[in-house]
C-alpha cells in the first residue's frame, strides 16, 4: 500500500527551508503531494508576489515533490479529501492547530495522521524565509 503525505504552504520565493521540509515530508511516506496556497488564504502575512500557478510549478519541480497542485480557495480540505492521504505533514512554524485538524479529519472520515516537521536553522550568511530575502531585496535595492 502506497503510503501518501501531503504538506502544504505558499512558497513564494523558494529557499533552502522549503527545501528541507518538503524532503521531511517525502520521508514520511511513499508520495508527496503538495498543496499550494491560494492569495486568499494567505491572511496572516503579507500576500505573495507570485501567482499561484507559479507557485505551484516551481514546487512541482522539485525533486522530492510527486504532485503539486492548487489549493482550494475556500475549503482547505477539499483537496484533502481528494488525495485521501496518510500523514499531513505541518512546518515547523506552522500557526495551523494539529488537534483542530485532526477533529475535522475525523468530522469528515478521513483517516490520517498530523505530524509536525523539523526546522532547518541557516548556516553562515543563508536566508531561509521568504520574508527575510524579500526585506533584503528591499534594503539592499529599493
Ligand atoms: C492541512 C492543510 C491544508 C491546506 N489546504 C489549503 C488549500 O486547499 N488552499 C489554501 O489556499 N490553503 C490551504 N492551506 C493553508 C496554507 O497552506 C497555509 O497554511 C497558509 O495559508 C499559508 O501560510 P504559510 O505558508 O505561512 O503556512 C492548508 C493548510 C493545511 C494545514
Ligand atoms: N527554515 C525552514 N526550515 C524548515 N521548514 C521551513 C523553513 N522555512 C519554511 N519552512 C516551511 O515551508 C513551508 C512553506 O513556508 P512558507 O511558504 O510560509 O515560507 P516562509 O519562508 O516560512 O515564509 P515567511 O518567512 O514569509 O513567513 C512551511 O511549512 C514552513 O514551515
Amino acid at each position: 500500500m502506497t503510503k501518501t503525505v501531503i504538506a502544504q504552504g505558499t512558497f513564494d520565493v523558494i529557499h533552502p527551508g522549503h527545501v528541507h521540509y518538503l524532503e521531511e515530508a517525502a520521508a514520511m511516506g511513499d508520495e508527496l503531494y503538495v498543496i499550494v496556497a491560494r492569495k486568499a488564504n494567505v491572511d496572516h502575512k503579507e500576500a505573495p508576489i507570485c501567482p499561484a500557478t507559479q507557485r505551484r510549478d516551481v514546487v512541482g519541480a522539485l525533486e522530492a515533490v510527486d504532485e503539486a497542485i492548487l489549493g482550494h480557495e475556500e475549503d482547505i480540505f477539499i483537496p484533502i479529501e481528494e488525495i485521501d492521504p496518510d500523514v499531513i505533514a505541518l512546518g515547523h512554524d506552522q500557526h495551523h492547530d494539529a488537534t483542530a485538524i485532526e477533529a475535522e479529519l475525523d468530522r469528515r472520515g478521513i483517516d490520517c495522521v498530523v505530524e509536525r516537521a523539523s526546522g532547518r536553522e541557516p548556516t553562515d550568511d543563508e536566508i531561509l524565509s521568504t520574508r527575510l530575502i524579500i526585506d533584503r531585496i528591499l534594503e539592499r535595492r529599493g
